[in-house]
């Protein structure tokens, strides 16, 4: 996208609502539900039930309406995820930073993901959540851990957060935000503009 066009979209940005479709992908128990509670606030709990098969969240951040997937991270969904991330602007990942004995089955699965021809160059977010616990990841460790620094085909953005504690929650909009800007072309506008939402 020229320099021009990115501007354009940015200007686009400010002045209409926007609907942007995510899945959220990741390895079971990594916080994928509690993470769309966190973006939506409507609070922390200790226990969620596991979800099954995949379900749409709808969530509004300021001009955005977000239609979340939130999918299922057990092994007999995951061959699902290519068809759920396959048209979207970016690709959500989230991951249970303090579960170490998991980290190498996220990682293959996630590159796994990520090597399949239809998600070339979909911009990722890799979300290590959980950071709240005490044996949690530093960042460098878990970028090491995830083989990000591996990926050069696409734009990539980290972040630990932790749904718990709500740290680096609004971050992840933001990243979404901006990794979107590059493959705007696929936003669809809503045509309601939102100078008069006031
Ligand atoms: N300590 C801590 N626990 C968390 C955090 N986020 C989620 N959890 C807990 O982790 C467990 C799993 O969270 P879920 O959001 O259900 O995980 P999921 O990725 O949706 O799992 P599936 O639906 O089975 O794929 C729940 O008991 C949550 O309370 C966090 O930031 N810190
Ligand atoms: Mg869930």
């Amino acid at each position: 996208m020229s320099l021009w066009e990115a501007s354009l979209s940015w200007l686009r940005g400010l002045l209409f609502k926007q609907e942007m479709e995510l899945s959220l992908m990741g390895l079971q128990n990594a916080g994928k539900t509690a993470l769309i509670n966190a973006v939506d606030n409507v609070g922390y709990s200790e226990d969620l039930d596991p979800t099954i098969g995949f379900h749409m969240r709808e969530v509004t951040k300021r001009n955005v309406i977000f239609k979340l997937w939130d999918g299922s991270g057990q092994s007999g969904f995951r061959s699902f995820w290519e068809g759920f991330c396959r048209d979207n602007p970016a690709i959500v990942y989230v991951v249970d930073a303090a579960d170490l004995d998991n980290l190498f089955i996220s990682k293959k699965e996630l590159h796994k993901l990520l090597s399949k021809t239809s998600l070339n160059g979909i911009p990722l977010l890799v979300l290590g959540n959980k950071m709240d616990e005490p044996g949690a990841l530093s960042k460098d460790a878990f970028t090491e851990e995830m083989g990000l620094q591996l990926l050069s085909d696409r734009e990539v953005c980290c972040f630990m957060i932790s749904c718990k504690n709500y740290t680096n929650i609004d971050q992840v909009d933001f990243a979404v935000r901006t990794l979107t800007i590059l493959t705007s072309e696929t936003w669809s506008l809503h045509h309601d503009n939102i100078l008069s939402d006031k």
